[in-house]
């Protein structure tokens, strides 16, 4: 019979030794975590072993006789393009899912990263070894619900610790139908996919399918070449008028801008995040939010004060009726692009795009802000960019990737287009590229007088 001790280090540090070793008051402190972790039954053994230590506890082993396992464990494997196998234990939703593996460097904010619908054809893995200790509330929601199919996790913490949180990451996986892979060394895993490239994967629960079975699936899958941007988009257009409350405000300088709102601002939803909606917001847009397919001839006819493009999933050159709106809006009013719509508004502008090795993603990324030399500390997530090589004259790279020398923006003054291939409005941050929000604003102002 195994002790519950050994099965607390089984399955996370987190609520195991150190808190048997810990004096008694602790242990009663304690105990609903347990009880919750571990079940009623163990929880007054639990108990009772701590009342016979004397006021601290040495050795706790608590026979779990009649109990059921507190950790029933279910076996999963990612299973990649070149062959490796990837054993884990399963949290979430069960299933087989297949997509492209891509590492998020990121140590704070993994509720809005698998919010994030541009990692719909994705597994993320997460080089943060301890994932879910927040667990999952309902405010830092960037769209309503998860499109991408796993995530890949090293520690799935099984303590959740925040006064906003309402339910446990497994249960969230769970709900939106998302694998989890916990137990993986995702140390290993980031060091292959960085030095071979992104590589499709397969991640399944089921132990029937073979691992070669996997791996030719994984190999007849890509995604480039894949629309995306439909499949997450909204269907209708609508308006969002929920605005910025307070709570999720840290720029001082809105309240100069919205003196002189609103702007009526047309938001093209490849699979917009909700903070930029709230960002726009803050600066004194009326945002109406329309689907990727949404032809710019009704845009135009909204006769707004200028059209954003939105982040997206996938890869951008398969989306050419993107493309083909962009360039019909572009010079009537003043654009803005970020991410996917930087990618989109490249292409409108005679550019092409192409497919980086292992991608950006994460919350650390420096950039610099060519016009002036500063340097920005960007939040991250894409794995295509734009051929700086193959933009017509007129457009000019404003901002430049420190690490890999990638576009990360452009200005096309004629047109009045500014893009951005990063995330100004990064939540939970950083927040060093807000001020793009307010160059879109000046540039809808201008146009007024
Ligand atoms: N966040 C985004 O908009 C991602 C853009 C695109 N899907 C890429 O991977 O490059």
């Amino acid at each position: 019979m195994q002790s519950l001790q050994t099965k607390l280090q089984g399955r996370s540090a987190a609520c195991g030794v150190a808190d048997l070793h810990a004096p008694c008051s602790r242990q009663l402190i304690f105990a609903p975590v347990v009880e919750r972790a571990h079940g009623r039954r163990a929880c007054q053994s639990f108990r009772s072993a701590s009342a016979v230590s004397g006021g601290r506890v040495r050795t706790v082993v608590v026979r779990a006789s009649a109990a059921p396992s507190p950790f029933p464990k279910r076996d999963a494997r990612l299973v990649l393009e070149n062959g490796s196998v990837w054993h884990a234990t399963a949290f979430g939703a069960s299933g087989t899912e297949i997509g492209e593996v891509v590492f998020n460097t990121s140590l704070t904010g993994y509720q809005e990263i698998m919010t994030d619908p541009s990692y719909k054809g994705q597994f993320v893995a997460f080089t943060c070894p301890h994932i879910g200790n927040v667990g999952i509330n309902n405010e830092d929601m960037e769209s309503t619900k998860c499109h991408l199919g796993a995530i890949i996790v090293r520690d799935l913490s099984c303590v959740v610790s925040n006064y906003r949180s309402k339910m446990t990451l497994d249960a969230y996986c769970k709900k939106e139908n998302v694998i989890g892979l916990g137990n993986v060394d995702t140390r290993a895993l980031t060091k292959v996919l960085r030095e071979t490239g992104c590589l499709v994967g397969v991640v399944t629960t089921d132990p029937t399918k073979s691992d070669e079975e996997l791996v030719s699936m994984a190999k007849s899958w890509t995604i480039v070449g894949k629309d995306l941007l439909s499949v997450v988009s909204c269907t209708e257009p609508y308006e969002w008028g929920k605005g910025t409350s307070d709570e999720w405000e840290f720029n001082g300088r809105v309240k100069l801008a919205k003196q002189h709102g609103p702007f009526h601002v047309v938001a093209y939803d490849f699979g917009i995040k909700t903070n930029i909606l709230r960002r726009l917001a803050s600066f004194g847009c009326r945002i109406t939010v329309v689907p990727a397919t949404y032809p710019a001839s009704e845009v135009l006819k909204m006769n707004p004060d200028g059209v954003f493009f939105s982040n997206g999933p996938g890869d951008p050159s398969a989306a050419p009726y993107a493309v083909e709106n962009a360039k019909t809006i572009l010079g009537k009013k003043p654009v803005f692009g970020i991410c996917m719509g930087h990618q989109v508004l490249g292409q409108a502008f005679g550019g092409k795009t192409f497919k980086l090795k292992f991608g950006h993603h994460g919350g650390n990324h420096p950039i610099r802000y060519m016009p002036t030399g500063r340097v920005e500390i960007s939040a991250q997530n894409h794995n295509f960019a734009v051929d700086p090589t193959t933009l017509p004259a007129g457009v000019e790279v404003t901002h430049v990737n420190l690490n890999d020398g990638t576009c990360a923006g452009m200005l096309y003054k004629d047109k009045k287009a500014i893009t951005i291939q990063y995330h100004p409005e990064a939540s939970p941050g950083p927040h060093d590229a807000d001020v793009c929000f307010e160059q879109f604003v000046d540039m809808m102002r201008a146009e007024r007088v």
